[in-house]
């Protein structure tokens, strides 16, 4: 269960989220927003790694800011850029740095290493050096050392967007599969229109909040009103 408490967060001079407060227990949530709304604050806010100045995120009734092992237990976050993620020279390395931080004996993450590795066919990667690899590889691993760490939600700040159409449907697929709670940050609604429930965030704040049918096609038609002006000066920031 996760409870967003009027979240309210300021970064720099920018209000990125105004008294921000869901309930949510569903599989499949999505966030749609234009650039600059707040959703990769929102994210951060969930996975614990942005405070709020107001207002609190728990989930499991755990407060994510305060309690960070909870927080690192119960959130795995994939962002759109995986070289902001990964930070070891080789992929074992990688995978084993979250189980290790969760407390996990040194052999005993090695060992779930290779099993992690092994399920999706690449107990060839486990040396290789993480540089060496392509974007899509690079998320794969990142996609791996989330679900290593069997988080009970995952965080997904658009991480399809660099990949190709096959890479991103494997991964995809991939996350389709997971036991995990997902929530999803995209701006595909196509991507999302099977999902539980769909959040439209707006400079901030919930613009809607419901069944994907009736929030996408909201969405849709405000995006095409703006997308049909020529003036940016309303994009945020
Ligand atoms: N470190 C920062 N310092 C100051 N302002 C920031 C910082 N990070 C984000 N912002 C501002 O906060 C607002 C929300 O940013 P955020 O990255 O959450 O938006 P977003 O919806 O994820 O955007 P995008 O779809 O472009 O990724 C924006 O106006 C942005 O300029």
């Amino acid at each position: 269960m996760l409870e967003l408490r009027n979240v309210s967060v300021k970064l720099g001079g920018t209000q990125a989220l105004r008294q921000i407060s869901v309930r949510a227990a569903e599989r499949r949530i999505a966030i749609v927003g234009r650039n600059g709304s707040g959703k990769t604050t929102l994210a951060r806010v969930i996975a614990g790694l942005q405070t709020p100045d107001e207002g609190s995120a728990e989930i499991g009734g755990r407060d994510m800011a305060r309690d960070r092992k909870a927080a690192l237990r119960a959130v795995g976050i994939l962002f759109q850029n995986p070289d902001h993620q990964i930070i070891f020279p080789t992929v074992e390395e990688e995978i084993a740095f979250g189980l290790v931080q969760l407390g996990r004996p040194r052999a005993e993450a090695a060992t779930e290493v290779q099993a992690i590795l092994a399920r999706f066919g690449k107990s060839h990667w486990a040396s290789a050096p993480t540089h060496g690899l392509s974007q899509g590889q690079k998320q794969l691993v990142c996609l791996m050392s989330v679900l290593a760490m069997q988080p009970a939600l995952i965080v997904l700040d658009e991480p399809y967007s660099g990949l190709d159409i096959p890479t991103r449907l494997q991964l995809m697929r991939y996350v389709g599969e997971v036991e995990a709670s997902v929530l999803h940050i995209t701006h595909d609604p196509e991507s999302v229109r099977h999902y539980d429930r769909v959040i439209w965030i707006d400079e901030g704040a919930i613009r809607a909040d419901g069944p994907p049918a009736e929030v996408l096609r909201q969405f849709e038609a405000q995006m095409r009103l703006w997308g049909g002006c020529d003036d940016l000066s309303d994009l945020a920031g």
